[in-house]
């Protein structure tokens, strides 16, 4: 298959999966949300996601050939309260993939929807293909009504070549000064990129047409932008103040959820993005993979705290010294040196 069939695979995927997230969304009751052991939230919407990209990828796929590495796993549907989850997950399926004109597929067993949520065990790898996903990434975003994003890479021999994001609630127009409340603007963009291609964006509707965009040119930090996660919990938003305040940089940081992010500096809304979870926390690949991609096909660079590229070839985890960082090409010495400084400067006990 080639790399822009596997793009239009992943971006139908994608816009299936989007579907359902944003019916959930529209009526998410209490209890269709549960605390995993590392006390995230996960959804039926997080489930019926991995279930419908896994279920769309493999039937288009030779036999046999299928790896994908992704977040959730049907332990926990297991339980009695799972049971009932798992009966509502199928109809959420089964619902979606029936009010899609063109697809012609039988109905989805509950037994189905299991094997095709664990299909996404795999580890990955150095060699071979296996598609990376985020059913949803941000989903105290999506819990809360704000942004969130279906995140599905492809990687080949421990490359990302083909990467999709689908963000139902990110405005189409620029959020540079943080997303509008009660806009009247459209909202709902699939950002695609493949290696060597470039990136675009769409309305996830279909509605409007792809068009390649690329990261801002800004090459002086004062009038840089920056972006960070909503959740003070996943990001050390002072040690990313610090960095910003190095800089020079004076504009108040736009904090949204999830890989959103990446797609909204992908097309110049924002020109750093910091990101520096707590000391313990292990980045995933399928949280950065379609992202990453997003933003290095659109001219920018995603790098950690070394300054060296994402390696996605390490298995489910990424091995990287402290933070993630993504910015345009001119900016990346000087917030490379910024990051350093900073985190050198800091007090042993706040080290990693
Ligand atoms: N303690 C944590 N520190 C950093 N990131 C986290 C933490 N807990 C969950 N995440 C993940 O951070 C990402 C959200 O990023 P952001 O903070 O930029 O919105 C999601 O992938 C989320 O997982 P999930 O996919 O389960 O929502
Ligand atoms: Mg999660
Ligand atoms: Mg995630
Ligand atoms: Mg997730």
């Amino acid at each position: 298959m080639s790399c822009y069939q596997d793009l239009q695979l992943a971006a139908r995927a994608v816009r299936l999966a989007s579907r359902l997230c944003q019916s959930v969304q529209r009526g998410l009751l209490a209890k269709e949300t549960q605390s995993k052991s590392d006390d995230s939230p996960v959804t039926v919407a997080d489930y019926g996601s991995q279930a419908l990209v896994s279920w769309a990828l493999e039937r288009e796929l030779p036999a046999g050939s299928f790896s994908l590495v992704a977040e959730e796993d049907s332990e926990d549907l297991g339980t009695e309260t799972g049971a009932a989850m798992l009966t509502r997950i199928t109809q959420l399926v089964n619902d979606t993939i029936a009010a899609d004109s063109t697809l012609d597929a039988a109905p989805l067993t509950s037994k189905d929807v299991l094997l095709a949520i664990d299909q996404g065990r795999s580890k990955g790898g150095a060699t071979g293909r296996h598609w990376v996903l985020d059913p949803i990434d941000g989903t105290r975003g999506f819990v809360r009504g704000d942004q969130y994003a279906v995140a599905l890479g492809l990687l080949e021999n421990g490359e990302i070549v083909v990467g999709v994001l689908g963000c139902p609630n990110l405005p189409m127009t620029s959020i540079a000064h943080g997303v509008p409340k009660d806009s009247n603007e459209p909202v709902g963009c699939l950002f695609t990129a493949s290696k060597g291609a470039g990136t675009f964006v769409q309305s996830l509707d279909g509605k409007l047409q792809p068009q390649q965009v690329y990261v801002s040119n800004v090459d002086d930090p004062a009038w840089a932008t920056f972006c960070e996660s909503y959740e003070s919990a996943h990001s050390n938003q002072s040690l990313t103040a610090n960095i910003a305040r190095v800089l020079g940089v004076t504009a108040p940081p736009v904090r949204i959820d999830s890989q959103a992010k990446y797609g909204a500096m992908a097309r110049g809304d924002a020109v750093i993005y910091l990101r520096f979870p707590h000391p313990g926390y292990r980045e995933k690949i399928w949280d950065h993979a379609a992202g990453s991609i997003v933003i290095t096909e659109a001219g920018g660079a995603v790098f950690d705290a070394a300054g060296k590229s994402l390696d996605f070839s390490k298995g489910r985890f990424l091995d990287l010294e402290r933070g993630i960082i993504a910015t345009n090409k001119k900016l990346k010495p000087v917030v490379l040196a910024a990051v350093q400084t900073v985190l050198n400067g800091e007090q042993p006990s706040q080290k990693l």
